[in-house]
């Protein structure tokens, strides 16, 4: 077997994930497929939580949920100890059908319903991670109406701007996620609610951006919540036991991107924080982080079916899948770079380099402008590398195309982790039309 960490091959020559042929997984499963190397998700979980470990502090590594919810995900990372983060009433009800502890819960967003947020009180999550006033009063009623307490967290934004696409930034302070510091909302959220009996007030958080490729962001992101902290401790007496550092943490989508290993960026984050505890003399809080992509991205393939091609002399061809945005919309939109290969022979050499369209009725359908490709044929297997993140989590039936069937791969075996949807499924939840007045 070969390993040359974007990808293993089998003696055939053939793709394998998770130890299993990649062919065989198309054949048993049809196309399109989303598959997952199983090993490679506990493998990140790992790394950030020994990377933790090492530095000798206390930690929770929280996975963003976003990036790829399902029974079965949330069933391993409470197998690796970790928590996680939910961003609506579906994934917390995911996660409670999985079993998962709901003290290792955040809950995130920028709106939370009123049924979300009972629901959270009455699960007991372990926090809420409240975003704006609205929330805060809402939360309020909620307890008093449930005689209840809560652990929360405020989730501010430090006017950071991550290096990565406008759509994956969030901690700017023209942002809609968060409380801001610059015109003191923050520090209007943090009397209230520690004037607020029902709610426990164990950190702060902030999350700068998705995708990003350098250590400095986040250091500067620590510098800016320890200042802060360093604020409310001599104005206000507190000092949060929790510092929320985000998500974001890059991955290699194609050669352009450098990646920097889980433990680099947990080295740099827990530097800075020990840093700036010792230039303004606080204690060093547990320092949460939550990864969603970084967990998921690169264990993930997906497995499509080649069907036809169109070629007009002069120009790129267009070489034909049988998905597309409707299970990867992350190319059109956010312009997102993949890469693909063969599955029966990933290592052939290239002969043309074609566009490789998806199957949707959109001309920006376009799941990798610019492919290099063997000499490939309508039946052809065509993997698309890392697209475990926001992909499976942001598909739709646009066209009515049913979603994709999604599959764990471990140890030499496959299993069946989300059924593929069918025609049935999508009509399912239609009703007929039944004319109202005359006519
Ligand atoms: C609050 C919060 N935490 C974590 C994440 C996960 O980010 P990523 O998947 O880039 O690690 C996001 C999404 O960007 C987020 O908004
Ligand atoms: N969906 C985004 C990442 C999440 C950003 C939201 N906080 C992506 O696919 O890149």
């Amino acid at each position: 077997m070969l390993t040359n960490n974007l990808y293993d091959i089998n003696e055939h020559n053939h793709l394998t994930i998770g130890g299993v042929d990649a062919l065989e997984l198309a054949q048993n499963f049809g196309t399109p497929l989303i598959v997952y190397d199983v090993a490679r998700i506990k493998q990140q979980l790992q790394a950030f939580q020994t990377a933790f470990a090492q530095q000798n502090i206390d930690y929770a590594v929280s996975y963003a949920s976003k990036a790829f919810a399902a029974i079965a995900m949330y069933q391993v990372v409470n197998q690796a100890g970790a928590h996680i983060d939910v961003v609506s009433g579906g994934e917390l009800y995911t996660a409670l059908q999985a079993g998962f502890p709901m003290d290792k819960v955040s809950f995130h967003g920028n709106n939370k319903t009123p049924a979300e947020l009972l629901l959270a009180v009455k699960q007991h999550v372990g926090v809420i991670i409240l975003d704006n006033f609205y929330e805060i009063e809402l939360l309020n009623q909620i307890l008093q109406e449930n005689q209840t307490k809560i652990k929360v967290m405020l989730r501010i934004t430090p006017g950071v701007t991550a290096h990565t696409h406008q759509y994956d930034q969030t901690g700017q302070e023209d942002s809609k996620f968060g409380f801001d510091v610059r015109s003191r909302q923050a520090t209007r959220a943090l009397k209230m609610v520690l004037a607020n009996s029902r709610m426990d007030l164990i950190g702060i958080h902030a999350h700068i951006g998705s995708q990003i490729l350098e250590v400095e962001g986040f250091e500067l992101e620590v510098q800016a919540l320890m200042q802060i902290i360093k604020d409310w401790s001599q104005q206000y007496d507190y000092q949060p036991q929790v510092l929320n550092l985000g998500g974001g943490f890059g991955i290699r989508y194609t050669a352009q991107d450098q990646i920097i290993e889980p433990g680099v960026f947990v080295k740099a984050i827990v530097q800075a924080v020990k840093r700036s505890a010792s230039k303004y003399q606080l204690s060093i809080p547990a320092i949460w982080i939550e990864p969603g992509r970084s967990i998921v991205g690169a264990a993930g393939y997906s497995l499509y079916t080649i069907g036809s091609r169109k070629d007009v002399p002069g120009l790129q061809s267009y070489v034909n899948v049988d998905g597309g945005m409707g299970d990867n919309i992350r190319p059109a939109l956010y312009q997102a770079d993949y890469e693909a290969i063969l599955a029966r022979n990933p290592q052939a050499a290239a002969v043309e380099t074609v566009h490789l369209a998806g199957r949707y009725c959109e001309s920006g359908d376009i799941l990798i402008d610019q492919q290099k490709l063997p000499a490939s044929h309508p039946g052809d297997i065509v993997a698309v590398l890392a697209t475990g993140a926001y992909g499976y989590s942001m598909a739709s039936n646009y066209n009515r195309v049913p979603r994709p069937a999604v599959v764990f791969a471990e140890a030499g075996q496959s299993q069946l982790v989300i059924k593929r949807e069918t025609y049935a499924d999508l009509v399912s939840h239609d009703c007929f039309y039944q004319q109202k007045g005359g006519n």
